[in-house]
């Protein structure tokens, strides 16, 4: 990580200092530019301008307002503490750019989309880490869920646990049609448990009984299954998976930005005020529970199976 990452990370984490998701986002914001008419992004004569950090890409298409972020942190993009900051971090620069309307999730890393969270980031820590991690992995959710820009996940690979979070957190989810990649919150099998917050975005995507068997069970699901219980909304050849995204975000964008905006909070807005009440609740629960000695163990013989599997 460059030098001044720390502070950046402390700047989200410290508990005296107001966390970035405090202001105000799809609840309550002014609305983005007005979208005038649906326009195919690749026929523009645009501008491209891209920033970048040490995981994470980012291009922005000047005339469709459309942005990527390409995630990029060998070997399985895993959402790191550091990961997270860079994230949350590139997310805000386009919060800010009025001109920018829409964003694509997707990955530089080949059939890895995330692996979720940095398991290593939960093993044997001081309570200040743990609470500091935790408070980034909260920090990416709400971001992420309560951005006023249409989000549209293009995941071009595996994407267990939290990586499946980032993509349900989205408006729109496309995976590339491999059968071979799979995404579902797996927790459970790694012996721990997806948070509330985890929960009620699962649900508000597949609904209470798909939700409930997959989290007990910890199922990874594959692409077609995905599809048809509407963890993901379209399968496309992998070859146009950005392509198609791009196409989605300017359909979505077609609309008057002011009621995409308000419907979409009016959606989601129980769900995140929950979180916003009971933040420090939250992480309180997330340390008490990672650093039971049954979790511990749990997390090192799920690390040893990874190792295993390897060699
Ligand atoms: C009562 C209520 C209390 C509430 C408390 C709430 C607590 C909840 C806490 C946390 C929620 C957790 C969310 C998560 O996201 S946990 C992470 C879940 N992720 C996984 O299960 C994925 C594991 N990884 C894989 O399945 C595979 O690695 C793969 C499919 C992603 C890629 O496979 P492959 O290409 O074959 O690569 P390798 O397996 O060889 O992996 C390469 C390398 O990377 C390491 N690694 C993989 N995933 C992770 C990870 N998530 N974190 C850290 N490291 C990871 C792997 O170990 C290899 O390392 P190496 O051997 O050193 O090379």
């Amino acid at each position: 990580m460059a030098a001044v990452a720390p502070t950046l990370a402390r700047r989200i984490a410290r508990p005296g200092m107001l966390p970035l998701c405090s202001r105000p986002q799809a609840w309550g914001r002014a609305a983005r530019q007005s979208p005038g008419l649906p326009r195919a992004p690749s026929l523009l004569l645009t501008q491209r301008r891209a920033f970048s950090n040490n995981k994470i890409l980012v291009e922005l298409d000047e005339g469709s307002g459309i942005a990527t972020m390409k995630l990029k942190s060998p070997p399985v993009n895993s959402l790191s503490l550091d990961f997270l900051t860079e994230f949350c971090i590139s997310l805000e620069k386009l919060e800010n750019n009025r001109g920018c309307r829409g964003v694509i999730f997707t990955s530089a890393i080949p059939k890895i989309f995330s692996s979720g969270l940095d398991i290593t980031e939960m093993c044997r820590k001081s309570t200040e880490h743990y609470a500091e991690f935790w408070r980034a992995v909260q920090e990416m959710w709400l971001r992420v869920y309560g951005s006023n820009m249409v989000t549209v996940a293009a995941i071009n690979g595996s994407s267990p646990a939290g990586g499946c979070l980032l993509a349900l957190s989205c408006d729109y989810r496309i995976m590339a049609e491999n059968p071979k990649f799979s995404i579902g919150l797996n927790e459970a099998q790694l012996g721990i448990v997806a948070p509330f917050w985890f929960k009620d975005t699962f649900v508000n995507v597949v609904g209470h009984r798909v939700a409930e068997r997959s989290l007990q069970l910890g199922c990874l699901h594959s692409a077609p299954e995905a599809l048809r219980i509407g963890l993901v909304d379209e399968l496309v050849p992998e070859e146009k998976l950005q392509d198609k995204a791009a196409a989605v975000i300017a359909q979505w964008l077609a609309l008057p930005d002011h009621a995409r905006q308000l419907t979409k909070s009016m959606m989601r807005k129980l769900v995140l005020d929950r979180l916003v009440a009971h933040r420090e609740e939250d992480i309180q629960n997330f340390i008490s529970f990672i650093t039971k000695e049954s979790i511990q163990k749990s997390l090192h013989m799920y690390m040893e199976m990874l190792k295993k599997k390897k060699g």
